[in-house]
């Protein structure tokens, strides 16, 4: 199987070009490739392939072979992938997702995708879609037990869930300790992602996250417009957000009058590559 491997500031996914090869088992060859001993190392598989209603088509997995709506950093990826690597040569273009049609405008410098901005849609605020099991509807600073202790979260689709828990410091923060434990409360019919936030200023904040279905990871693009919304109901902050991760910076807006968000940053190639997949996942 042919692949394309790339990250949107160190959340790294397996690209597939599904015009040209076929993935029977994504969610097996997911767990297999994402794997940093015995696969080729990533946050999960994506694929791309044709759309009957836009030009492209995005399925995202993560690392635990799960299948999720949407994903932002892989997004931008698959517009830099299907520009540089010659499937399109628009710099506006349409992408089908389990959470919808997402529009992109594409940066090009030197016949290169350099940078991506995204409509990822209006963010969804009603629990019963989020979904969460709660009763105050927006979720805005309710809180939840979690291991024995109170946190109040705010929760946010991107057509993907997120609980967002503000804090004062998250770079000493031990999120092993507590963010499988929100991935997996029941409070989330779905499991979760979990955005740990600290607010700089007006502007700007800090963010790291624990993923649903891929622990840990450097950067979550849907996460980090989830977290915008979230500092905005709670008046943290104003529209217009820079969000630092791990792996780099992201810049977000809520356009209130459109209800509609969007994030603008960088998509990387790091190689392409070839790999056998085992018989009974081929
Ligand atoms: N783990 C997420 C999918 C990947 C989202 C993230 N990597 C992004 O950039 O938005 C979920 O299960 O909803």
């Amino acid at each position: 199987m042919k692949f394309t491997k790339m990250h949107g500031i160190g959340n790294d996914y397996v690209y597939v070009n599904c015009f040209e090869e076929s993935v029977k088992n994504p969610a097996e060859v997911s767990k297999f490739v994402s794997d940093r001993h015995f696969g080729i190392g990533s946050d999960g598989l994506i694929l791309i392939s044709p759309s009957a209603t836009a030009d492209f088509r995005m399925n995202i997995y993560n690392a635990d072979g799960s299948q999720a709506e949407m994903c932002g950093n892989g997004i931008r990826c698959v517009a830099k992938y299907v520009y540089d690597y010659g499937l399109t040569d628009k710099t506006e273009i349409s992408v089908e997702t389990l959470a919808g049609i997402k529009y992109l405008r594409l940066q090009v410098e030197n016949g290169k995708v350099a940078s991506v901005e995204v409509n990822m849609g209006a963010p969804i605020l009603e629990p019963k879609e989020i979904p969460v099991a709660v009763e105050e509807s927006p979720v805005v600073n309710v809180p939840v037990e979690v291991k024995g202790k109170i946190y109040h979260m705010t929760c946010v689709s991107m057509g993907n869930p997120h609980a967002i828990i503000f804090m004062n410091n998250v770079k000493d923060l031990d999120i092993e300790a507590s963010g499988p434990y929100f991935e997996n409360h029941t409070v989330f019919p779905k499991r979760t992602n979990t955005e740990f936030v600290e607010v700089l200023d007006r502007n700007t904040v800090n963010m790291r996250v624990w993923e649903r279905g891929s622990d840990e990871t450097l950067a979550c693009g849907t996460g980090a417009c989830a977290t915008t919304v979230a500092c905005i109901l709670n008046d943290k902050t104003e529209n217009e957000v820079t969000v630092h991760l791990l792996g780099g910076d992201l810049k977000i807006r809520w356009d209130r009058e459109a209800n509609q968000v969007y994030m603008t940053g960088p998509a990387t190639v790091v190689f392409d590559g070839e790999i056998t997949l085992p018989d009974d996942i081929a």
